[in-house]
């Protein structure tokens, strides 16, 4: 078994039971019984270590395993068994030209690179769930998808997407597969034959573990474990590793071990479910009871109660850092000063745009989530007045909804913002489907009514095709491209438009000696619109937010009473 030497270094809960010492111990999950499951092992071994010579001619290569019932769909997908995973994942696209000189020092980045998988040796080893969920240690890795319904196309895409993420979370993708089914397997996801051809595979490649591009029930995932005898992440887990990887905050690390220990519950796989499956096997009936409770049952209700136990004081350490956000944002009210969150999906250009409108020196990757921690920046638009930038963590598809939950405060800013720029990378082939992607997720924070700029972000790359196709969807767009700084301007000019301005229209006069006055103004975001100097002091016509107004009362014209523009903007 080609992971071993991993996991051994911590003690396991069980969820490791394919190897051969913790079935010597718990009588593991293989229900055929100790022997098989050894030789079993043995023989993945041998086929490993033969594979592994023939592997680097056939990696990148995806198959397609078509489901017998459906004869038509098998032909085609022999017709297009060209691959998926052949070009490289449009979501990691060949830019190696990475960074402009906006994207500031890339201090991060590069300490992000030299610490990659080490992470997660670094946590306290007494917790043995926590060591166990963190270190998912994918490395080799063997791709499959279930193809229900649509277009091939899509089924192809979602699957170079989910090379990416496993790229990202630093394995190699040795292979990847396309299954033809109209609904899963309730057992096993694939079907058991299916995932005997999945299991074949791995032995081939020597893959350690079979990454799905799903979210599997724990009883599928356990299913297939069983048939293809290697670890088994399904895409939620896939993207709670990377995200787990990525948090530097402190809330973004506990944000992200609460949407772990979120998804980890349900899907322990105890020493005492092996055991109670076992002795029901070996004992039956009312034998079964007695033989399989004990010290198995105790120690996951144990985990199970650690786990809870931990995830409260998490949810109470992140209600607990939720104030002091809390106060900048109610202080920017106060202030009246316009936020404008930055959305979008991962990797299409968020974090670069940040820096090209503000001198933010955000971290830029080319990976996906490389931005967990949000980033506000000041900014000006061109006729001066200012408002705040927000950088965001990424959207994708099927983002699991553990996470949404545990960013739920971190995301509520975006529905807090008066205006929100949703980066589309135009380069891509169907930024469509990421576009709807994003909008479900804003839903989910009840975001979606803050109004919204498409910023068609890569035109320097982008097709014209896609991108005339996308203008006549939507209908506020703009194309820049962070990288050159074209469309740059406009986008400025767009901003300052959609953000609430300064409504609250006044006449004043003010005397010669309150100088502080217009100065006052001008750090205000005043607009003003006209300034004629009378023998009694400075008379201006000028808008401004109410909290100013209300400072500028004895200087009115005519009294203490301002007009408004709006009903009821005080
Ligand atoms: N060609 C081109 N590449 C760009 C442009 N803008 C960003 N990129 C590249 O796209 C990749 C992702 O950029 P980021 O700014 O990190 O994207 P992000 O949306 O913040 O990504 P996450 O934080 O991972 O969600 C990087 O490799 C950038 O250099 C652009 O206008 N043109
Ligand atoms: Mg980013």
């Amino acid at each position: 078994m080609t992971n071993t030497h991993h996991d051994s270094i911590t003690p396991s809960t069980g969820d490791e039971d394919l190897q051969p010492q913790d079935q010597a111990g718990s009588g593991s999950a293989a229900e055929s019984g100790d022997q098989a499951s050894v030789d079993a092992t043995i023989e993945r071994i041998l086929a490993a270590d033969q594979a592994r010579a023939e592997t680097v001619a056939r990696s990148g290569r995806t198959r397609f395993v078509a489901d017998p019932g459906h004869r038509r769909e098998d032909q085609d997908a022999e017709r297009r068994r060209r691959s998926v995973l052949e070009e490289q994942a449009r979501e990691l696209s060949d830019l190696r030209t990475e960074h402009t000189e906006a994207d500031g020092d890339q201090f991060d980045l590069l300490e992000r690179r030299s610490l990659r998988r080490v992470e997660g040796l670094s946590t306290e080893l007494e917790d043995v769930t926590e060591v166990e969920y963190r270190q998912l240690r994918l490395e080799r890795v063997v791709l499959a998808g279930l193809w229900t319904e649509g277009p091939i196309a899509e089924a192809e895409h979602s699957l170079r997407e989910l090379a990416a993420l496993a790229e990202t979370a630093g394995s190699t993708v040795l292979d990847g597969f396309v299954q033809r089914r109209s609904t899963p397997d309730p057992g096993t996801f694939f079907g058991s034959g299916k995932a005997e051809e999945i299991r074949q595979a791995v032995a081939e490649l020597g893959a350690d573990t079979v990454v799905v591009d799903s979210e599997l029930a724990p009883s599928q995932r356990r299913g297939l474990e069983d048939i293809v005898k290697v670890k088994v992440i399904d895409r939620t887990g896939l993207i709670l590793d990377i995200f787990a990887q990525h948090a530097k905050s402190r809330e973004g690390k506990a944000q992200v071990e609460l949407a772990q220990l979120e998804y980890l519950l349900p899907r322990l796989r105890g020493w005492g479910e092996s055991m109670s499956r076992q002795a029901g096997g070996q004992v039956g009936g009312a034998g079964a009871g007695m033989g399989s409770r004990g010290p198995g049952e105790t120690k996951i209700e144990l985990d199970r109660r650690r786990i809870n136990t931990r995830m409260a004081k998490l949810r109470k350490q992140i209600a607990g850092m939720k104030p002091a956000r809390e106060a900048k944002r109610a202080n920017r009210k106060r202030h009246a000063v316009p936020s404008v969150a930055i959305a979008g999906y991962t990797n299409a250009g968020k974090s670069s745009l940040l820096n090209r409108l503000t001198d933010a020196g955000v971290m830029v990757e080319n990976a996906l989530f490389a931005t967990l921690d949000p980033t506000t920046r000041k900014a000006v638009t061109p006729d001066g007045i200012g408002y705040t930038l927000s950088d965001t963590v990424g959207f994708v598809r099927q983002l699991p909804t553990q996470l949404v939950e545990a960013f739920r405060s971190t995301l509520e800013e975006v529905a807090d913002a008066d205006l929100i720029l949703h980066v589309v990378d135009a380069s891509h082939p169907e930024p469509e489907s990421q576009i709807s992607a994003v909008r479900t997720v804003l839903a989910e924070v009840d975001a979606h009514e803050v109004p919204e700029i498409i910023v068609l972000n890569k035109v320097d790359m982008a097709d014209d095709v896609v991108v005339d196709r996308i203008r006549r969807r939507e209908p506020r767009t703009v194309l820049v491209s962070a990288h050159t700084g074209q469309g740059i301007d406009e986008l400025r000019q767009l901003i300052s438009e959609s953000i609430p301005r300064p409504d609250v229209s006044l006449e004043l006069l003010v005397p010669y000696a309150a100088g502080d006055v217009v100065s006052r103004l001008h750090e205000a975001d005043a607009e003003i619109l006209s300034t004629e100097y009378l023998a009694e002091g400075t008379r201006m016509s000028v808008k401004v937010r109410p909290s100013l107004a209300a400072e500028l009362q004895e200087h009115v014209i005519g009294g203490a009473s301002a007009a408004t523009d709006e009903p009821g903007a005080a």
